[in-house]
């Protein structure tokens, strides 16, 4: 079989946009700065999996700097951006998104990030330094983005009363944690306006890792689905961070906390540019539920499985499959 490079327009999935798709204006929203924080992150967790935070402490000088590196390298001639590609899974992707034949309207640079010190994979644009777009903003962001990845981790072991109170955190500070960092640009279509149908820019799923950090500019696409299996859009919002509950923070807390499904339909009228920081655990760490979370007589709902284990069989899968299935008891 011949695998195009460059995946043709009518093998991406169109999506009929819902009737009444209107925003959905119940998305929890969390200030960082209030007291009780710590409580609103964990109901935030339990009932949406998903949760807007503001007061982040993350300087927007820095945001600005990294989304205008960012739409200067998208624009770039394709030639130039394919000396980075394909990803495989770090560096430059358009269409394909992993391994096994999943396709979107999206083109988007993937980093890993190591964490001491904190680092991210070169790739060929970055080695030369004339066609290098990217300054300090990168760092600059990774480094701002963790420390409120590890404030929020704190927060929810507070709010879940979990001691010691660093013991989430930790998994994401820990010298050998596994994170990745994805820089996503969703073309504009004016095609699309005319078909009253959406392009799927990033197929449904649920993101493996602990918790993701999301960030985009101000156009729509996002849409995460509600315990009720019902879809609804993710009012865009530049100014905030959006946090994901990954796969591993729902075993971690026995299902107590659900990782969220989320997608993001290709808009037409505006491009869209994301910037998610994934955080994951060290590959040899053990994800199994807390046994302080677990009542009386509370049985794990997933087998023992390290994140090595877990990203492996991740690598295996199709973006919109129940990855978690295989572990649970
Ligand atoms: C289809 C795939 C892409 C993905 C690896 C996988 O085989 C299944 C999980 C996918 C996902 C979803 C969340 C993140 O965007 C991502 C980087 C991750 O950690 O898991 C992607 C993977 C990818 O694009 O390589
Ligand atoms: O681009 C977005 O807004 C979300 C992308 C996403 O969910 C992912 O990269 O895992
Ligand atoms: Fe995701």
């Amino acid at each position: 079989m011949v695998v195009l490079a460059n995946p043709a327009l009518d093998e991406i999935p169109l999506v009929r946009p819902q009737k009444h798709g209107a925003f959905f204006s119940a998305i929890p929203v969390v200030d960082l700065s209030r007291p009780f924080s710590a409580e609103a992150l964990v109901k935030a967790c339990e009932d949406v999996g998903f949760v807007k935070v503001i007061n982040h402490n993350v300087p927007m000088d820095v945001v600005q700097r990294l989304e205008a590196e960012t739409v200067k390298f998208f624009e770039m001639p394709q030639v130039f951006k394919e000396t980075s590609g394909p990803a495989d899974p770090f560096g430059y992707g358009n269409k394909r998104i992993g391994p096994n034949g999943d396709v979107g309207l999206v083109e988007y640079l993937l980093f890993g990030i190591t964490s001491k010190p904190l680092s991210y994979t070169s790739m060929s644009f970055l080695e030369e330094p004339s066609a290098c777009l990217f300054g300090p903003a990168l760092s600059e962001y990774l480094v701002a983005v963790k420390k409120l990845a590890s404030d929020v981790l704190e927060l929810i072991a507070e709010g879940l009363k979990i001691e010691p109170r660093d013991l989430l955190n930790g998994l994401v500070t820990d010298e050998q944690s596994d994170g990745l960092f994805r820089l996503n640009h969703y073309p504009r279509c004016p095609l699309l306006e005319r078909l009253d149908r959406s392009w799927t820019g990033f197929g449904e799923h649920t993101d493996p890792q602990i918790i993701s950090v999301l960030r985009s500019n101000n156009t729509t696409g996002l849409q995460i689905s509600l315990k009720n299996g019902s879809w609804v859009s993710v009012p865009p919002d530049q100014e905030s961070f959006f946090i994901v509950v990954g796969d591993c923070l729902q075993v971690l807390t026995n299902g107590r906390f659900k990782s969220v499904r989320h997608r993001v339909l290709a808009n037409g009228s505006k491009s869209r540019v994301s910037m998610i920081y994934f955080f994951g655990p060290p590959p040899a760490g053990k994800i199994a539920p807390l046994s302080q979370l677990m009542g009386e007589g509370e049985q794990s709902k997933y087998k023992e499985f390290t994140w090595a284990d877990y990203k492996k069989a991740a690598y295996k899968s199709r973006l919109g499959d129940n990855r978690l299935g295989q572990f649970e008891k």
